[in-house]
């Protein structure tokens, strides 16, 4: 007898800066079961620190390629002994970190065809990556390259107008051109050059994945409107890119069936479909399902903020990127470097390292600060590109400490109001009927939550998860079954459980000198 259909279910992963997350999501688009591998606690052989390992001249940032994929043999075994039904899973997408890259030595797809399923994948895989650390999107180490390819398309609105970004340091294009000019013999070696999300799709595929229109869209190297490769980044960057990346394809691709591997290791369905992996701010934007006049914040290891566009406005400020979920359409982004972990380090020298002290502090102090500003860039922030600890006083006087819960409240203000004014720089305006969309780990946060409320004078709603790359990944494998029939994402997720109100503006706010 068949199975009763509610078992049924998707899988969505997310492979981010900090952690490998899953979720199964059921025909009703219910969340039935979630689950992680963080790299630093879970993975201490690596040592990580946030994921990542920071270089000695503080601007490399990279991650191990091998870490990634143990993750993932990690998250699977337990996986399998929590009883997890594999043989429910119809099909599977995910996310990963933009930008970063993972370069695949020649000959590494002969090892992912014939996998062993005896064996876990981190041991077989060993041997397969050319780069052993991939740089990764908090990478701020090419500056030159970016130079290089904006010159050689006619200046940075030229490029951004081509590709929908001016040149930026973590863009994929300007990584692999600083690896084809520093290590040109590993670069030959390449035989393929995956996105991280690509990169985990090839590993559920047992073959080299595609990279999709949306994440391929923060490279520097696609055509926004044409969606194909531009010939002149290409050649910018480095000799024979095209044949090492493949071609690109609509985010909604299906693009093959689980290997062989996972069927006979974990019991997967043989035509349980993988449909192309894209970047962890797409995904989120179908995670939250993310509508026209919405605004979605992502506070993760890094900031995000998010918009759906129906034309493309590239600008020497933010990104737009192909829209993940409709390909007539775009999203725009702003990524804020000085997150989470800018936020864990105030919380660390100003809150004894707890989250509820840090809201105590948020709970204890007035709206506005009392005048009292804090901008806070440990790491050379994105957006702009400054670095530094920046308080001034009610009077306007630059001043070097601020009492602890102050220090709490400028941090948090200063971070949304920036958030605001770029936003409004790329011409978004909040209306009377604007939402905010929160996800991301600090979401949980429901202090964190008012601030952001107080801030942009609008309303915070919540999904039930906070990880939202993961649940729109399983919305988007849903998709990708259905796409084939041309049904639209709105259809295949109009009964997903709407957004959850988390904070209302309080009274006052707007008069606080918020920007108009
Ligand atoms: N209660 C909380 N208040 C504020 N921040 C939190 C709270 N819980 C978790 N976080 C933050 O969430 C971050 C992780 O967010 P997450 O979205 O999972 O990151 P990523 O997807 O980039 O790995 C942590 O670095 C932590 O600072
Ligand atoms: O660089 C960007 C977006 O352009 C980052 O948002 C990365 O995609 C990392 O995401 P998180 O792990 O912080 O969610």
């Amino acid at each position: 007898m068949a199975e009763p259909a509610a078992r049924r279910c998707c899988l969505g992963w997310d492979f981010s800066t900090q952690q490998v997350k899953v979720v199964a999501v059921d025909a009703e688009l219910n969340v039935i079961y979630e689950d992680s591998v963080h790299f630093d606690r879970d993975l201490l052989e690596f040592g990580t620190q946030g994921g990542v390992h920071v270089h000695e001249n503080g601007l490399t940032v990279t991650s191990p390629v091998l870490m990634w994929v143990k993750a993932l043999d990690i998250i699977l075994e337990k996986m399998k002994t929590s009883g997890f039904d594999f043989s429910q899973v119809l099909a599977l997408s995910g996310a990963g970190q933009q930008h970063g890259s993972v370069y695949w030595k020649t000959g590494a797809s002969q090892v992912l065809t014939s996998l062993s399923p005896n064996l876990p994948l981190h041991e077989q895989l060993q041997a397969c990556f050319s780069i052993s650390d991939c740089p990764v999107w908090m990478d701020s180490s090419t500056t030159a390259q970016c130079r290089q390819l904006e010159a050689a398309v006619g200046g940075a609105q030229a490029l951004s107008c081509l590709t929908g970004s001016r040149a930026y340091e973590r863009f994929t294009g300007n990584q692999i051109a600083k690896i084809y000019q520093q290590n040109p013999e590993a670069y030959s070696h390449t035989e393929r050059i995956s996105l991280v999300s690509s990169f985990a799709a090839s590993l559920f595929l047992g073959s080299y994945s595609p990279i999709d229109y949306s994440d391929g869209s923060g490279m520097n190297l696609l055509q926004i409107q044409g969606k194909v490769w531009s010939q002149a980044c290409l050649g910018a960057c480095a000799p024979h890119l095209e044949e090492k990346l493949g071609s690109p394809v609509p985010s909604c691709s299906v693009v093959g069936a689980v290997s062989s591997y996972y069927v006979q290791r974990y019991g997967f369905p043989p035509g349980c479909k993988v449909v192309a992996f894209t970047g962890d701010n797409p995904a989120s934007l179908a995670g939250m399902r993310l509508e026209e006049g919405d605004i979605a914040v992502s506070l993760g290891t890094s900031d995000t903020l998010f918009l759906w566009l129906q034309e493309p406005t590239p600008a020497l400020e933010g990104h737009i990127f192909c829209n993940p979920v409709d390909t007539q359409h775009y999203m725009a982004l702003l990524c804020f470097k000085n997150g989470s972990l800018m936020r864990e380090k105030i919380r660390d020298e100003s809150a004894s390292r707890s989250w509820s002290e840090f809201s105590k502090a948020l709970q204890s102090t007035e709206m506005g600060n009392g005048g009292n500003l804090g901008f806070y860039f440990d790491v050379m922030e994105i957006t702009p590109e400054i670095v530094g600890r920046h308080r001034f006083s009610a009077e306007n006087r630059e001043v070097s400490a601020f009492p602890w819960d102050v220090e709490i409240r400028a941090l948090i203000e200063g971070q949304f109001m920036a958030k605001r004014i770029h936003a409004e720089g790329l011409g978004y305006r909040v209306m009377p009927k604007t939402k905010i969309l929160a996800t991301g780990g600090a979401s949980h946060n429901r202090d964190i939550l008012q601030v952001l409320a107080d801030v942009f004078g609008a309303p915070v709603y919540v999904i039930d998860t906070a990880n939202s790359a993961c649940v729109g990944s399983a919305y988007r494998a849903f998709h990708g079954l259905a796409a084939e029939t041309d049904v639209p994402f709105s259809e295949v997720v109009k009964l997903a459980p709407n957004p959850r109100l988390a904070a209302t503006p309080t009274p006052g706010a707007s008069q606080l000198g918020a920007p108009s």
